[in-house]
């Protein structure tokens, strides 16, 4: 199948900044893909080159196999900007009802979208009334038009209470089940952790890490946390010398690679331990770990 985006070599500068250097990305159909990376790391230009809205200087975009801009790249993609603006005096279902007309679609099928997205109780009322999340959701329900190939979301859940921030990764579930390719810049490191496919990292300007959580994790090689309930802590300690004591609780900070010897070790402890739970490096510590070389640079 071919990708539904493909960034090759893209670099972008405004004036002695370099917005983007040498980045590349391809996004399969299906693929839901978080865009991570500091304030003013190059998301939203690497964004505004895909739709087609700024030029780049050297490298090449491929959006549905077109051109970013064209006619084509344009009916194949969806946007949702991080702060939607509609007209406050309009209702929801006018609003989406506009957009499908601009776009070509049946007008009727505004109440589907609205029920897709939640807002089947205030479609009818002026979003003048509707609160932030509210007025997310009607963006998105105006993203949802025309089945795209394409879905680009900038900071989609930033103004959504965690209710609705499930509500909508279930919706991009089903996009993506249905072959929609997603493409979405977030904060929120946790929530893209659990919810996308796979994370690309910029930092100043430079797609410093990317691929599937698992295969960051194992490059990064960062440690495992193991957390050790005792029932008879003196033992524990005696045991594992090297454990910081948490509370109740004692901590171990293991290489990968030592893993399972420690675990055999806390084995061997046997009714002197009550629990343990292993915790693998978190998208936050990863993410840390990728943006920490461009830091340094910085400092
Ligand atoms: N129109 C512009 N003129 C000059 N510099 C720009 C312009 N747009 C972006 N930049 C610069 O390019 C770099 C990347 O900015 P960009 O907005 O893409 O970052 P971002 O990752 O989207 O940040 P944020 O998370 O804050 O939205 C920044 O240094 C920014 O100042």
């Amino acid at each position: 199948m071919n990708p539904r985006l493909t960034l090759l070599q893209l670099t972008k500068r405004f004036g002695g900044v370099a917005a983007l250097s040498d980045v590349s990305l391809t996004v399969e159909p299906g693929q839901r893909v978080a865009l991570l990376g500091h304030n003013g790391a190059g998301k939203s230009t690497m964004m505004k080159i895909i739709l087609g809205l700024i030029d780049f200087d050297s490298g090449s975009v491929s959006v549905a196999g077109a051109a970013p801009g064209s006619r084509a790249a344009r009916q194949a993609t969806a946007y949702l900007p991080e702060n939607v603006a509609f007209h406050p005096a309009l209702t929801g279902a006018e609003t989406v009802r506009h957009y499908l007309r601009l776009r070509g679609h049946d007008p009727r099928k505004a109440e589907e979208l609205l029920e897709r997205v939640d807002l089947a109780q205030a479609m009818h009322r002026r979003i003048g009334t509707y609160s932030k999340g509210m007025r997310q959701r009607v963006g998105l329900a105006q993203a949802l038009i025309g089945q795209p190939a394409l879905m680009v979301l900038d900071e989609p859940t930033s103004g959504l209470d965690p209710v609705s921030r499930r509500g909508f990764y279930a919706l991009l579930d089903d996009l993506a089940t249905q072959g929609t390719a997603i493409l979405l810049s977030s904060h929120a490191l946790t929530e893209v952790e659990a919810r996308t496919d796979r994370i690309a990292i910029l930092s100043r300007g430079v797609m410093v890490a990317e691929g599937s959580i698992a295969e960051l994790r194992r490059r990064a090689d960062l440690p495992v946390t193991v957390t050790i309930t005792p029932r008879d802590e003196g033992t524990v300690r005696a045991g594992l010398p090297q454990a910081v004591v948490n509370g109740r609780m004692l901590t171990l900070s293991v290489a990968q690679t030592d893993k399972l010897t420690t675990l055999g070790r806390i084995a061997q402890l046997g009714a002197a331990v009550e629990d343990v739970d292993i915790a693998p490096p978190t998208l936050e510590d990863i993410y840390t770990h990728f943006s920490r070389p461009a830091e340094s640079e910085a400092a």
